[in-house]
């Protein structure tokens, strides 16, 4: 088992001034302006509402290697757990600010996009699908009749979120993105006080490429003298090896915002962060730390190979609670964890701002 590092050991927790350095040698996303406008009426027409707006995270952040980027670190991630999640939030009353990995899955598509579930597999041969405008000439398509309830029912969510613009999708590539989003909701998410919830289901980077040690063009694996990308400073750069050419590259660590969004985007609102790791024996540990270095108010664990079957809830009142759902038998639908971990963030949050039943449609 590997040994566990102690919080010293651990790199520092974002102060303020790690925060403004970071954000002032990085770009914002061209568009931040513009979206922060959104969300801001976005937030406000739902507190209008009495509704609850939750921001859900989901997918991995990338770490580019080059200005012009040809390659990137990338961050595990499909995206199963922030968009499943998100479709409960929703059924739950709340409104969602979906930070997502550009391409990664959304709600209510998610059942159907991507070669797991692939559209075309749901459409059988031509055939006359319904009258009127639906009907076009020769006929159209038609759902094969064992996906037609199914898909009616993921239609009608689908279509009441976008009636009832509860979900507002926000995305990001880069880790940098992903850092200036989080913050711009965070505070516009400060007018809901205790009401606000974040619940950061993304896989979010721990290492960069600082903007000063970054190439400009395409590292180049070959010898191209005076190519761009040569440059020895760079932090990702081509390096001969006892076997040839090899990529040296070295990071810095993502100043830790966690910290930074609890005590100083959102000082009020409830934060859960998830804590993902592959060795099951410093889950818990990880969980509990995470806790003690961010103040924050609950963490969902889970392990890469069974996050689709059990998690587990370390709160900040030193309960460890663990939710698991059988594993589907053979041609059985697989029951989503997420349909109970969301009822059960729904009670924590009814619970810390005073267990108000909250507005559903
Ligand atoms: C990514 C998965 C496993 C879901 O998978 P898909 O369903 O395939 O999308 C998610 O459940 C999860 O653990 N997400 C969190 C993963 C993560 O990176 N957590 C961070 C902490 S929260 S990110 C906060 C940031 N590092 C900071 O401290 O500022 C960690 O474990 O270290």
């Amino acid at each position: 088992m590997s040994s566990t590092p102690s919080l010293e050991e651990l790199p520092p927790i974002a102060q303020p001034d790690d925060e403004l350095q970071y954000f002032e040698t990085h770009a914002p996303p061209a568009n931040i302006a513009q979206l922060s406008l959104e969300v801001r009426d976005f937030i406000a027409h739902h507190h209008a509402a009495h509704r609850r707006v939750v921001l859900v995270s989901s997918g991995g952040t990338t770490v580019p290697l080059e200005n012009q980027t040809v390659r990137f670190i990338d961050n595990f991630s499909a995206g199963t757990r922030g968009a499943t999640s998100a479709e409960y939030f929703l059924e739950a009353g709340y409104a969602v600010v979906f930070l997502h990995r550009q391409f990664s899955l959304l709600p209510y598509s998610r059942h159907y996009s991507h070669s797991t579930n692939c559209f075309l597999d749901y459409l059988s041969e031509w055939g006359r699908i319904g009258e009127g405008e639906d009907a076009a000439e020769g006929g159209d398509v038609v759902v094969k009749q064992k996906y037609r309830q199914q898909m009616l029912d993921v239609l009608r969510k689908y279509r009441r979120a976008k009636e009832n613009k509860t979900l507002l999708l926000l995305p990001y590539t880069t880790v940098t993105s992903y850092l200036f989003l989080l913050r711009e909701v965070a505070m516009r998410m400060q007018v809901l006080g205790s009401e606000g919830l974040f619940y950061l289901a993304a896989a979010v980077s721990d290492f960069f490429v600082p903007p000063d040690r970054m190439a400009e063009h395409k590292i180049q694996s070959g010898d191209i003298p005076g190519a761009a990308g040569e440059d020895n400073h760079a932090a990702a750069a081509v390096a001969p090896g006892p076997r040839g050419k090899k990529l040296v590259i070295d990071l810095d660590p993502v100043p830790k915002f966690l910290n930074r969004l609890v005590e100083g985007w959102a000082p009020n609102a409830m934060i859960i962060s998830f804590k993902l790791e592959t060795d099951s024996a410093i889950l818990l540990y990880k969980c509990r730390q995470a806790l003690e270095r961010y103040n924050h108010q609950l963490v969902i664990g889970n392990l890469l190979s069974t996050r689709k079957f059990e998690v587990v809830f370390v709160d900040n009142k030193k309960n460890e609670n663990w939710i698991r759902v059988p594993e589907a038998k053979e041609g059985e639908e697989q029951l989503e964890i997420e349909s109970l971990i969301v009822p059960e963030v729904v009670r924590r949050h009814n619970q810390s701002i005073g267990g108000a039943s909250i507005h559903r449609f």
